[in-house]
């Protein structure tokens, strides 16, 4: 991955009234900006990826794939992904040194929200020069980014897409994410002052996570019984185990626990007036897409986003995977994609048609 780095060095205010003395976002870009700059996407990743589309969602950004950074024609486009503020893969986070006290902020790095995490993205936004993005997209924690920046800043992108994601976090949602934290504080080791305290504790808050990113039947499929005399050593306990392992080597509880709180403080509404409110700003054309299988974000939460939002059509892909759904059914996401912007682009042209009559 070839990673570059915006380091923004003044003080940067948070919705929380703390601030940040700087900050610094680690991102990747893919092909080239087009004259007229008007071939951007940005990515918007979810609450463990990172700043390569290409590697995490690579059935959807790569060459061939529905973002192409390399297609023929001057037809490719330029994409963009950030490792979210807050996050440990390159971007300020809590691993990363307060230069105030030069030691790792651990437990003291302050409350972040999505709105914040947007606003550093813009600044990274303003940095390379882009004043249009043709389309944004993300799913889960990355929908919520995408949404949040079309109601910033609504002439900005052209065209939304936003995936398995809310204008409010749920109290169901908020509900998780403490069962979560729980098992962090839980941890003996969680309230020391290093790099891997509380790792025991994230390992059975993934495992917990892991419940509500899948669902009844992804498990039944995937995890079966081996045979009817079983009294022990079921596969779906192993898969539970090895999901909070994985997850432990390549990340750690401050962030996760940090992340999980930005989750919970998702609300479009707030300081708006209300969440309808804030919907009705959005200029972008939007498609929303929801998972039917989705527990965590379940498709009434889209269902609710389409209605509100001015310009926006509704797609639901049927999935084995639950609200995880998004990071794997690349196929049916790609054809919405494509049919929803060949809509777009008819409309556009009749609209064009009827003027040249006129
Ligand atoms: C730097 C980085 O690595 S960033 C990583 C990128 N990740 C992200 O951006 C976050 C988004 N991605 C994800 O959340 C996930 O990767 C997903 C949702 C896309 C896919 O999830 P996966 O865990 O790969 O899929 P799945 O649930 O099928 O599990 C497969 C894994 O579980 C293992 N497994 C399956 N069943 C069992 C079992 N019964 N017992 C133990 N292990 C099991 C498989 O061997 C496989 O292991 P592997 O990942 O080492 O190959
Ligand atoms: N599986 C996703 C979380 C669900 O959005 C991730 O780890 O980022």
């Amino acid at each position: 991955m070839n990673l570059q780095y915006f380091d923004y060095k003044y003080s940067f205010g948070l919705e929380s009234g703390e601030r940040l003395p700087g900050f610094r976002l680690a991102y990747t870009t893919r092909g080239t900006l087009n004259e007229d700059r008007s071939n951007v996407v940005w990515v918007c990743h979810a609450l463990t990826g990172n700043a390569d589309a290409g590697d995490w969602w690579g059935g959807m950004v790569g060459p061939g794939k529905y973002f192409d950074p390399e297609a023929p024609a001057g037809a490719g486009q330029f994409i963009v992904c950030a490792n979210v503020l807050g996050s440990c893969y390159g971007s300020t986070g809590p691993l990363s040194v307060n230069p105030t006290t030069g030691k790792p902020y651990h437990h003291d790095f302050p409350m972040i929200t999505i709105r914040d995490m947007v606003n550093a993205l813009d600044l990274l936004r303003q940095e390379l020069d882009i004043e249009k993005i043709h389309t944004c997209i993300g799913g889960s924690v990355g929908g919520e980014q995408a949404l949040e920046w079309a109601i910033l800043h609504p002439n900005l992108i052209e065209n939304l897409i936003v995936i398995a994601a809310s204008a409010v976090a749920s109290p169901w949602c908020i509900a998780f994410n403490e069962a979560q934290r729980m098992a962090i504080e839980a941890d003996p080791t969680w309230r020391e002052q290093r790099d891997d305290a509380g790792l025991a504790g994230m390992k059975a808050a993934r495992a917990m996570a892991m419940i509500s990113y899948r669902n009844y039947d992804t498990y039944g499929f995937t995890q079966a019984l081996d045979n009817n005399e079983q009294l022990d050593g079921y596969k779906s306990a192993s898969y539970q185990r090895y999901q909070g392992e994985k997850l432990v080597e390549r990340f750690n509880a401050f962030t996760y626990w940090t992340l999980s709180k930005v989750m919970d403080s998702h609300n479009v509404g707030r300081n708006r007036g209300s969440i309808l409110n804030a919907l009705g700003q959005i200029k972008a054309h939007t498609l929303v897409v929801g998972i039917r299988s989705d527990l965590l974000f379940p498709p009434v939460e889209q269902q609710f986003l389409a209605r509100h939002i001015p310009d926006a059509a509704y797609e639901e892909i049927d999935s084995l995977y639950g609200h995880d759904g998004f990071l794997i059914e690349f196929r049916p996401l790609a054809n919405m994609i494509r049919k929803w912007m060949a809509g777009l682009a008819a409309v556009k042209v009749k609209k064009e048609v009827e003027t040249v009559k006129k």
